[in-house]
């Protein structure tokens, strides 16, 4: 029975006193058994902060980046390891973010992904179409690619280490969501596209996040639908009661 997860991802937002104020509010009304595997995203600056206080709560903390090296002279840069020793369980891997801006590859992110799960880190790896892909009818393509690429060359065992973020790039931060309609079809397509490659069992297994202007109001909708497992929330990520009230629209 795969999981369902809420995953807030909060960019580059919330400097340490803000992040506080998040936390605090998120530890006074999240129960101890929620309906979903809570996951929060915070800068690297208060990576360790955050799994301090949260500790205790069921609310495991991701990474939103990692570099591929396992250590050396990469000025600026944080590998795996340094994340799995301050408490983080997650990496975001292959965000549109940083494919678009900071020029990530599928070949760069295919290290990385290699780089985190080898040192235990579960991976969220994020795919998703431009609006011109979309509606050039290339979106299946683009995100198979993207998958095939990036992400294919695991092993069978590694699966269980690994979630699948469907955000089509034209919805992120643009309050245009995509219908639940649109978002099923594509997660099922992902599925298919694990199924074929690694077989029934491991695709059936995999949760498939859906990521892009998810609210309160639409979450219940798109969390309905069969192959969405839940989401990968950046903005509404930043209110507490916002980001609550879509960890409990299942
Ligand atoms: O990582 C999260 C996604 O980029 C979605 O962001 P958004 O909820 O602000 O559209």
């Amino acid at each position: 029975m795969r999981k369902n997860i809420v995953a807030g991802n909060w960019k580059m937002n919330n400097d340490l006193s803000e992040t506080e104020e998040l936390l605090a509010q998120l530890k006074q009304h999240l129960e101890q058994e929620p309906q979903a595997e809570v996951i929060v995203a915070p800068s690297f600056t208060n990576l360790y902060h955050v799994f301090q206080s949260l500790a205790g709560t069921p609310v495991k903390v991701a990474a939103q980046n990692m570099h591929e090296s396992e250590n050396g002279a990469f000025t600026g840069e944080v590998s795996a390891k340094m994340l799995t020793s301050v408490g983080v369980k997650y990496v975001i891997l292959g965000h549109s973010e940083r494919r678009a801006i900071f020029k990530e590859t599928d070949e760069l992110l295919a290290k990385k992904v290699t780089s985190a799960l080898k040192n235990d880190l579960q991976v969220i790896f994020c795919v998703g179409e431009e609006l011109d892909q979309r509606k050039s009818d290339n979106h299946f393509n683009v995100v198979e690619e993207q998958l095939s690429k990036g992400l294919f060359n695991i092993s069978k065992e590694d699966w269980k280490n690994v979630v699948i973020a469907y955000e089509p790039v034209w919805a992120i931060g643009t309050g245009e969501t995509a219908s639940p309609e649109q978002a099923q079809e594509m997660h099922a397509f992902i599925r298919k596209t694990v199924s074929e490659k690694f077989g029934s069992e491991i695709a059936e297994e995999v949760s498939i996040l859906y990521g892009g202007s998810v609210k309160p109001a639409n979450a219940k909708e798109i969390f309905a639908k069969e192959d969405v497992d839940g989401g990968l929330i950046g903005g509404a990520s930043l209110k507490a009661e916002d980001f609550l009230a879509i960890v409990h629209s299942f």
